[in-house]
Parts: C-alpha cells; sequence; structure tokens
C-alpha cells in the first residue's frame, strides 16, 4: 500500500482508539486497519428511473472492492430528476443539486481521509457534480455512469423522454390525436436508465471515457443490462490498483484531458450543457479553461454521429455499433485526441484503444472523419452585444442559420410556454426568456419544455429562441442558451423590449440587439434589478454564490 494512505490519520496511533472503535462497529477487524478506506458514493434513489436501478452496482462496488482488498464504505448522494422536474418551479434545483453532490463528494471523502473513491450516478446533473467533487478531494477516483435507458416503443416507434416533451407541441397544434398522446406518454419510458439519447447524461458519461475517468465501453451501456455490473466489479479493481499507484484525478483531469472529452463531445452532438459543465470541472480541476477553448475545438472535430436530438441514433445504438472507444479511435486517427494522456486503467488513451478494432461497416451510427454529418462541430460559443461575455448555441443542421425578427419577450418560462400553447408565437418571432439565469432564476433552469414545444408545433426552423437559462440536452432549433451577463446581473437581454429587433447569426457567431448604443445606455440607466427571487435555502445560496454562466455558474470562485 502506498505510503499516501491517508486514512492513516483517522485510523493510526494511540491517540486514534477512540476514533478505530467507531470502526469494530462497521466491522472492522484488527487487520483491516492496513487495507485502504474506499468510498462509495451511491446515487441510487427511486426518485427517478436514471437513478433507481443503481443499488445493484453499489453492492457490486461493495463487493469488487473487498475482493480487490480494500475497506469500502458507502454513502450516499442526491438528485433530482430534470424529466421530472422540467417546465415546474423544480427544475431551479437542478443546476443546485450539481454543487450539492459535488459538496457530498468531496465531504464525506475529506470527512473520512478516505484513500480513494467510487462515484456512482445517473441523471444528468451526478456526472458533473460527481467529476466536480472527485477533483476537489483529488483521491484517487473512478465514475461509474449507471447506463442508458433502452427505446420505448409506439406504433414502432422507438420513443424516449424528448418525444413526449415534443408531442406536447404537436398535440397543441392540433397534429396529434389525444390516444396517440396519451399512449406516447405511458409508453416513452420503459424502465431504469437515463435519457436515452445523446442528451445530457449520456454526454457528460460519455466525455468521462475520453476524460480519462471511467473504464472505456461503460458510457453507453444500458442501465437493464448485466454488463454494468460486470464493469463495476473491473472498476473496483481498478481503482484499487489506481490506490496503490497514487493515480489522483489531476493527474488525468489535465488541459489536454480536456481537449479530449471536449472533442468526444463534438464528434457525437453532445448537450449545450458539456460548456457549462466543462467549465466547472476545469476550475474544480484547476485547469486553465475558458469559454473561448471549445469555439478552438468546435472548428477542429466534426461531428460524426447521428444521434438525437438531432440525429436518428440512441447512446445505445452507439454502443452496439462500438460506442465511444470506437469513436475516440477515429478521431486518434485522424490527430483529432492527445493519445498520450493518462487514464485510470493506468495506461495512456493510446494504449487503450489499441486494440479497439475500426469503425464497423455493418454500422451507420459512427460516420469516418472523412465522411462526417458536419465538417464542424455543433457547440457554438456566440458574442455580441447582448452576450459579451459568451454563450451558446446548437448551429448544425439549420435551415436558417441566421434569423433577424421582433423580440418576444418574457420574464418567466411558463408564460413564455403558455404562449408557444396559445398559438401566439409565429415564424420570425425571436423568442427571449430571461431573469432565468443562475442568480435570475436562480438555477438556471432548462427550456426544454418551450424548446420542445415549438419543435412539436412545427417553429423550430423558423422561430429564434434566447435565454440567459439553459437547454436540456434533448433541445435542438434556433436556440441560445446561458446568454451572459445575465439579465439580473444587468445584462442587454434586461434592456430588450417587446419587438425589438434581435439577430441571431450561426454564420458569424453573432447575438446582436438592432438598438443603437444610445438607447441601449439610456434603458441601462433606468434599469433597477429586481429582489432576489428566494432569500432563504440553497436557492438564496446559489443566487448569492453563482458565478456567470461564462464560468460555468460555479459557487467557489474567489476571486
Ligand atoms: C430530460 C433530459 C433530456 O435529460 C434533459 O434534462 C437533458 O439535459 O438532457
Ligand atoms: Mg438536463
Amino acid at each position: 500500500m502506498s505510503s499516501n494512505r491517508r486514512s492513516r490519520n483517522i485510523t493510526e496511533g494511540v491517540a486514534r482508539a477512540p476514533n478505530r472503535s467507531m470502526y469494530y462497529a462497521m466491522g472492522y477487524q484488527e487487520g483491516d486497519f492496513r487495507k485502504p478506506m474506499v468510498g462509495v458514493a451511491n446515487g441510487h434513489s427511486t426518485i427517478t428511473p436514471c437513478n433507481s436501478g443503481l443499488q445493484r452496482l453499489a453492492d457490486a462496488a461493495v463487493e469488487g472492492l473487498k475482493a480487490a482488498g480494500a475497506n469500502p464504505q458507502i454513502f450516499g448522494t442526491p438528485t433530482i430528476s430534470d424529466g421530472m422536474a422540467m417546465g415546474t418551479e423544480g427544475m431551479k434545483y437542478s443546476l443546485v443539486s450539481r454543487e450539492v453532490i459535488s459538496d457530498c463528494v468531496e465531504t464525506c471523502v475529506g470527512g473520512q481521509w478516505m484513500d480513494g473513491v467510487m462515484v456512482i450516478g445517473g441523471c444528468d446533473k451526478n456526472m458533473p457534480g460527481g467529476m466536480m467533487g472527485m477533483l476537489r478531494a483529488n483521491v484517487p477516483a473512478i465514475y461509474i455512469y449507471g447506463g442508458t435507458i433502452l427505446p420505448g416503443k409506439y406504433k414502432g416507434q422507438d420513443l424516449n423522454i424528448v418525444s413526449v416533451f415534443e408531442a406536447v407541441g404537436q398535440f397543441s397544434a392540433g397534429k396529434m390525436s389525444e390516444e396517440d398522446f396519451c399512449e406516447i406518454e405511458r409508453r416513452a419510458i420503459p424502465g431504469s436508465g437515463s435519457c436515452g439519447g445523446m442528451y445530457t447524461a449520456n454526454t457528460m458519461s460519455s466525455s468521462f471515457e475520453a476524460l480519462g475517468m471511467s473504464l472505456p465501453y461503460s458510457s453507453t451501456m444500458a442501465n437493464v443490462e448485466d454488463e454494468v455490473v460486470g464493469n463495476v466489479k473491473q472498476a473496483a479493481a481498478v481503482l484499487v490498483d489506481a490506490v496503490k499507484a497514487d493515480l489522483k484525478p489531476r493527474d488525468i483531469v489535465t488541459k489536454e484531458a480536456i481537449e479530449n472529452a471536449v472533442a468526444v463531445i463534438m464528434a457525437t452532438g453532445g448537450s449545450t450543457n458539456a460548456v457549462l459543465h466543462y467549465l466547472a470541472i476545469a476550475h474544480a480541476a484547476e485547469v486553465d479553461w475558458t469559454i473561448d477553448d471549445f469555439e478552438r475545438l468546435r472548428r477542429k472535430v466534426p461531428v460524426i454521429c447521428d444521434l438525437k436530438p438531432s440525429g436518428r441514433y440512441l447512446a445505445i445504438d452507439l454502443h452496439r455499433a462500438g460506442g465511444i472507444p470506437a469513436v475516440m479511435k477515429e478521431l486518434l486517427k485522424h490527430g483529432l485526441l492527445h493519445g498520450d494522456c493518462m487514464t485510470i486503467t493506468g495506461r495512456t488513451v493510446a494504449q487503450n484503444l489499441a486494440e479497439v478494432p475500426e469503425l464497423r461497416a455493418d454500422q451507420d451510427v459512427i460516420r469516418p472523419v472523412t465522411d462526417p454529418l458536419y465538417a464542424e462541430g455543433h457547440l457554438a460559443i456566440l458574442k455580441g452585444n447582448l452576450s459579451p461575455e459568451g454563450c451558446v448555441a446548437k448551429i448544425t443542421g439549420l435551415k436558417n442559420p441566421v434569423i433577424t425578427g421582433p423580440a418576444r419577450v418574457f420574464d418567466d418560462e411558463q408564460s413564455a410556454l403558455a404562449a408557444i400553447m396559445a398559438g401566439k408565437i409565429q415564424a420570425g418571432d425571436v423568442m427571449v426568456l430571461r431573469y432565468l439565469g443562475p442568480k435570475g432564476g436562480p438555477g438556471m433552469p432548462e427550456m426544454l419544455a418551450p424548446t420542445g414545444a415549438l419543435i412539436g408545433q412545427g417553429l423550430g426552423e423558423s422561430v429564434g429562441l434566447i435565454t440567459d437559462g439553459r437547454f436540456s440536452g434533448g433541445t435542438w432549433g434556433m436556440v441560445v442558451g446561458h446568454v451572459a451577463p445575465e439579465a439580473h446581473a444587468g445584462g442587454t437581454i434586461a434592456l430588450v423590449h417587446e419587438g425589438d429587433s434581435i439577430t441571431i447569426d450561426a454564420h458569424r457567431l453573432l447575438l446582436q440587439l438592432n438598438v443603437s448604443d444610445e438607447e441601449i445606455a439610456r434603458r441601462r440607466a433606468a434599469w433597477t434589478a429586481p429582489p432576489p427571487r428566494y432569500t432563504r435555502g440553497v436557492l438564496a445560496k446559489f443566487f448569492k454564490n453563482a458565478s456567470s454562466a461564462s464560468t460555468g455558474a460555479v459557487l467557489d470562485r474567489l476571486e
């Protein structure tokens, strides 16, 4: 056992007799105090299908760690369900839960002097929250993704959660029968596992393989399949080896590793949330990374995976086509990954990929770099007088990459959704959803309800939507999120009047309010910040401490 065994701080020496005595109650025997103590951050929860299949993984983790000669210590991490909270006040707690999870991991690992930790999660924020906690604690660690969900089935159609959000728009526009609407609602989510497209959960899990912090093939497994249990057992042995080698997360999560992760996110068409989360992950890792780094990578890395929301396939189809290793092998072959990055396996990216077969000819989920879906990445950083700090848009596959139109201004999500459902939003409009940022929301909620309804009504290509809030990984269309500075911080988005002309230009990466500087200055002089929506509890803490979306909306930026 390497000299770095941190747990000796709580278990060795005469003075630690009272501390040790507590461990005997946990079944420790004399010899156990020389073994590494490894935490298992168990995200199991019956709140949501994303996390309802995790207990058997936590049980396998305990078994695997004991077999590898470690003392496992299970502790819980919470989750909320983005899919259940979407469109409600509850969605304000979604990004907050990222911070709560990272605090849980950091607190338990630090408080108990753990020698290593395995974090097991499912829903969207579990992954970034777990990674941030692992990086802050910086003891040998591995991430276990609970696994994606299988598709629901109806009338020969593969269904997933985004099918239901889009059905709301179709049904409200009279484009779907009530029977179909109700059947889609009932059948879209067939069991446990995280949302099935390349939405936020699968985006973050896939990127962790590229980051080097989870095992090859693990990020696209289906939760209901037995292979996820085998992955946990293998991960337990790998983690104990990493503890012995003192291989810590910050030895792995370097700037080059983050570039690998972002390259895979671009190649797979991943969620806009990845921008926010990798700004936060880089901050936790003390890696020098800014919002402009995404644009540098976007220009280099093509979209080579045909995945929902804007493509055809689900994460399970990607798994069956070769998984993230197949994507990484294709990118490495074309010099789009750093092959020398160390990974949790103790081997480099290139060594991990050496045995991975070339792209199979019998699949069309993953395309060769030489014949991509889109020659450049999809996650673009737009700037302009509406978002001088930068904001995020998915810009591939847009029929109308440039839109200039009258602003339709809403200071909350519910009134915007009501306007869409009532048919009050027309083609050519640019919806402005504001006071939904990190402070204004607070909690920077995701806007899948309005964007899904626009798609369902067939307005996804003709109506622009900008917000200082976020989007779900299931969002696509002419939508721009993370506008910064946010309205509550006095950003220009707060000064937009109904009917103002706004331009969203995906070619020039521009988000512009077409009003004179003098008029904007006059409006700014007259603007005052509204009072905080919450004055107690986690939302008040988030309001007080959250940094701008352009720096990850983190709570521990001291400068
Ligand atoms: C409900 C979804 C699709 O999981 C969304 O929350 C996301 O961010 O992807
Ligand atoms: Mg989400």
